[in-house]
């Protein structure tokens, strides 16, 4: 396939599902197939043949499995010359290393990582990382379906990477916490210094605080996803602009912007 091909607007974009019979993956292939400028033409899941998705001609593959399998998922999309949008959890820094290197030897390839492709959870994430340095104490508290596989949630480890950064820029130390006596997991995880909190419960689809505190006053910063819809502007967002981004994009802020 040439670069022309590749990039011509006029073209419907040729999109792959993996992780298709999933929750977010059959929510995905329903967006992609009602989008005027998409075509779905290929969709699979765990025992699919992952060539299913280069046979078909795919040129952006989008990947909602599971943080175990999404790497090679990924090496192989990428060794494909596949463009790939992922939606999967479990990217630490090490992860994205690893796929910056593939990429090195790919470099048209694009690839963008989103720890949460709501649009309301991006800027959540955002105002969070704007307010950290104003506030001595933070912490999070994830509110998820309990059929999810990993805690705490990708989007609560991504933010409180991204408030740890700004206390650090900051010069603010650690959340002040007389606590002596614990019983273990009381006070949550620690992530980059953050307290995070994980709640399962079934009703909820997925949801997030971030809580702050300084003296005298508290500032509450909640989003919550209801519908798995929710997540769909981002990804079809993403699967557009993929194709354009060679490289590694982490997050839906550049894309946003
Ligand atoms: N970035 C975001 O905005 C969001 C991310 N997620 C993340 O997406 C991932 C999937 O979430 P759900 O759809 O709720 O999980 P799910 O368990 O409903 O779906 C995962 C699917 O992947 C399939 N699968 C497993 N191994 C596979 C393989 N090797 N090849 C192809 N398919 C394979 C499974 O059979 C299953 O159908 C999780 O990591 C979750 O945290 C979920 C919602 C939003
Ligand atoms: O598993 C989910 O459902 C979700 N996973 C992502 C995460 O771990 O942050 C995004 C969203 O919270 C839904």
């Amino acid at each position: 396939m040439t670069d022309e091909q590749e990039k011509n607007p006029a073209e419907p974009i040729r999109v792959g599902v993996l992780g298709a019979r999933g929750r977010m993956g059959a929510e995905v292939c329903k967006a992609v197939d009602a989008a005027a400028d998409m075509d779905l033409v290929a969709m699979v899941d765990q025992g699919d043949w992952l060539f299913n998705a280069s046979d078909a001609g795919a040129e952006v593959v989008v990947d909602f499995t599971t943080p175990d399998v999404v790497m090679d998922n990924l090496h192989w999309c990428i060794d494909q010359g596949i463009n790939a949008v992922v939606g999967t959890t479990g990217f630490t820094e090490q992860r994205l290393e690893r796929v910056r290197s593939w990429l090195e030897r790919k470099p048209g390839v694009g690839v963008v990582i989103a720890p949460n492709f709501g649009i309301g959870a991006v800027l959540m994430m955002q105002f969070a990382a704007r307010a950290a340095r104003h506030f001595e104490s933070v912490e999070i508290i994830e509110q998820h379906h309990p059929r999810k596989l990993d805690a705490p949630s990708g989007t609560a480890t991504h933010t409180a990477r991204l408030i740890a950064e700004a206390r650090v820029a900051a010069g603010l130390g650690p959340s002040p916490d007389a606590t002596k006596d614990e019983v273990p997991g009381a006070r949550g995880a620690e992530i980059d210094g953050v307290r995070v909190h994980a709640v399962r419960a079934t009703g909820l689809v997925a949801h997030q605080e971030v809580l702050f505190g300084t003296t005298g006053e508290t500032l509450t910063i909640r989003h919550d996803s209801y519908d798995r819809a929710s997540f769909m502007p981002g990804v079809l967002l993403a699967v557009r602009a993929v194709r354009n981004r060679p490289g590694l994009t982490v997050g839906l802020d550049a894309l946003l912007d």
